[in-house]
């Protein structure tokens, strides 16, 4: 009984702190959901940087337990006052730093910014490794060539996710695949590549600080690892009604790159899925190294600490949001008051009657820089020639193209210059909540079969309530990777779409038009 499992303490929740929605999901010892919370937030673009203010992290964390302790209470008539174990993710990288007091420095710069270029280019001269423009270590280097004063009292870096555990366990410590992220990890040895380290230390030694990079980052854990245990403070930071209790035991704080491979049975060699949300990001674990160096492809870690090629952009369901919200407004203009998501399910099942190469129309996704296709800046764009097909199927149509764009040319990098072979794309995200609609342009755009399960739309959260699970569960010996398959998806129901000839044949005569006009995109960055 569902009642039985809460109230003593059989559970795992998992928080993520995702761009636009932070999500809280409980579930029982058969990693079935069983109550849920979110609570919906924005970046701010402040002095030209996207951030979030650790006051807004706060609140939304607290609203987003409250919103499951409420659904725990309606639905079970339980007060929710402990679990059995709890880990937190979020979006990864990007600029957290802190003095010796644990006073933030500078405010937030999150994975979004893309001031880091010469920084990006020096570091992936000097390492001879991609270090992309989010990764944290761009963030500082930037800080560095830029001489900022705060860089002085620098005592300690990490990301959203290692922030929140920090606060809530006192324990300065990050999974390994968020701290993949931060900085690039030697996969045999399970830590910060040490030659990386003291070049980066080189570089910096004429700047005289007191500090050496290595002081700086979190101490890496491997997933099934102890990370802490919830402090006082901790559960009062949580759940400020008091009714959470303080010890309950944490898992390695993670991103949401490795908790959704956790969602998606994506642990293992061979193994591959697309996180759909603000950002669109592939990931494929790897079962050699990449040839060479690309800047298209990131390489980040499992949870377990496995190598990973990433395609990740910048820009994903943004501008979707915004077309969104204002055909919500046309419909509240006509006394025709509709909720969000059915404007989503409207504009995306009305898309699958639209033409499949987009019908002449064009539209750039990009609210934001774009490294993949070398754009420091974002100018969301609408283009259509005087014949093209002007219709509401189409033009919705258009724009999920375009939101599958840029993740294509990375994967054409994966897989026809590096050979990456994938047998299945699973995937995850908002994106995917209106059933078969981005799941079948993704697998035209990506020609590869993409399969989605039913917690798709909360994947990330899912993910590391299942991390949090496998800290408490696990047998002795057992691999992530073998209590994925064994205890969690082993009956676990899959929708799988094969690409259509048709749309992708479509996708491609969209993706010729989008390649051409690129110079369009950059001049509307230059001129406005
Ligand atoms: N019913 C829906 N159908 C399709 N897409 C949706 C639906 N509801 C929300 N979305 C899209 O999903 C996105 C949120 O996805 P999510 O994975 O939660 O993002 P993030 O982690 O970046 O906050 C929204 O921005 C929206 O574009
Ligand atoms: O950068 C990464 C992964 O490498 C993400 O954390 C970042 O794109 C944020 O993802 P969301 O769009 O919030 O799902």
């Amino acid at each position: 009984m569902a009642a039985n499992v809460i109230a003593g303490g059989q559970t795992a929740l998992g928080i993520e702190l995702g761009s636009t929605r932070i999500k809280a999901v409980l579930i029982g010892p058969d990693h079935q959901v069983l109550a849920t919370g979110s609570h919906a937030w924005e970046n701010q673009f402040v002095d030209r940087l996207w951030t979030y203010s650790l006051g807004s992290v706060w609140t939304g964390v607290q609203d987003c337990y409250a919103a499951l302790a409420a659904d725990v209470r309606d639905t079970y008539g339980l007060e929710l006052t402990t679990v059995g174990s709890l880990g937190i993710s979020a979006m990864m990288h990007g600029y957290l730093a802190f003095d010796a007091d644990g006073e933030l420095l500078v405010p937030f710069r999150t994975w979004r910014n893309t001031n880091t270029g010469p920084a990006v280019d020096a570091l992936s001269a000097a390492f001879e490794h991609n270090i992309p423009h989010r990764w944290s270590i761009a963030h500082l280097y930037q800080a560095v060539l830029d001489s900022e004063p705060h860089l002085e009292s620098v005592a300690h870096l990490t990301t959203l996710a290692g922030y929140v555990h920090w606060q809530l366990t006192g324990e300065q410590v990050l999974g390994v695949g968020d701290a993949s992220g931060m900085f690039p990890i030697d996969t045999e040895a399970g830590t910060y590549d040490a030659a990386m380290i003291a070049t980066f230390d080189t570089l910096v030694a004429d700047r005289g600080y007191d500090w050496r990079l290595a002081d700086l980052l979190p101490t890496i854990r491997i997933a099934g690892d102890q990370a802490g245990t919830l402090t006082q403070t901790g559960a009062r930071l949580l759940d400020p009604t008091a009714t959470l209790q303080a010890g309950v035991p944490l898992c390695p704080p993670e991103g949401d790159a490795g908790t959704g491979m956790v969602a998606t049975n994506a642990v293992a060699p061979r193994t591959g899925n697309v996180s759909a949300g603000t950002s669109i990001f592939a990931m494929v674990v790897l079962e050699h190294p990449l040839s060479r160096v690309h800047h298209e492809l990131d390489l980040v870690t499992t949870p377990a600490g496995d190598l990973v090629a990433m395609v990740h952009c910048n820009n994903g369901a943004s501008e979707l949001n915004a077309w969104a919200r204002l055909f919500a407004e046309f419909a509240t203009a006509i006394g025709a008051e509709i909720d969000a998501s059915t404007v989503f399910e409207t504009l995306f099942r009305a898309s699958l009657d639209g033409a499949s190469d987009g019908g002449g129309l064009l539209a750039y996704n990009y609210l934001s820089g774009e490294p993949i296709t070398g754009l420091a800046e974002g100018r969301p764009l609408f283009v259509r020639t005087p014949d093209s097909r002007f219709d509401l199927a189409t033009f919705i149509r258009t724009h999920l193209c375009a939101a599958l764009a840029t993740l294509r040319i990375g994967m054409d990098v994966l897989q026809s210059d590096e050979h990456v072979a994938l047998d299945t794309m699973f995937a995850h995200g908002g994106l995917f909540a209106t059933e078969g609609v981005a799941q079948r342009y993704l697998a035209a755009a990506i020609d590869t079969p993409v399969s989605v399960g039913d917690t798709a739309s909360e994947g990330g959260a899912w993910g590391i309530a299942v991390l949090a699970a496998y800290l408490t569960r696990k047998l002795p010996g057992q691999t992530l990777a073998d209590y994925l398959a064994d205890e969690v998806f082993s009956g676990a129901e899959l929708l799988t779409l094969d690409p259509d000839p048709a749309d992708r044949a479509g996708f491609d005569t969209f993706l010729q038009r989008y390649l051409a006009a690129l110079p369009v995109q950059q001049a509307a960055v230059e001129h406005t």
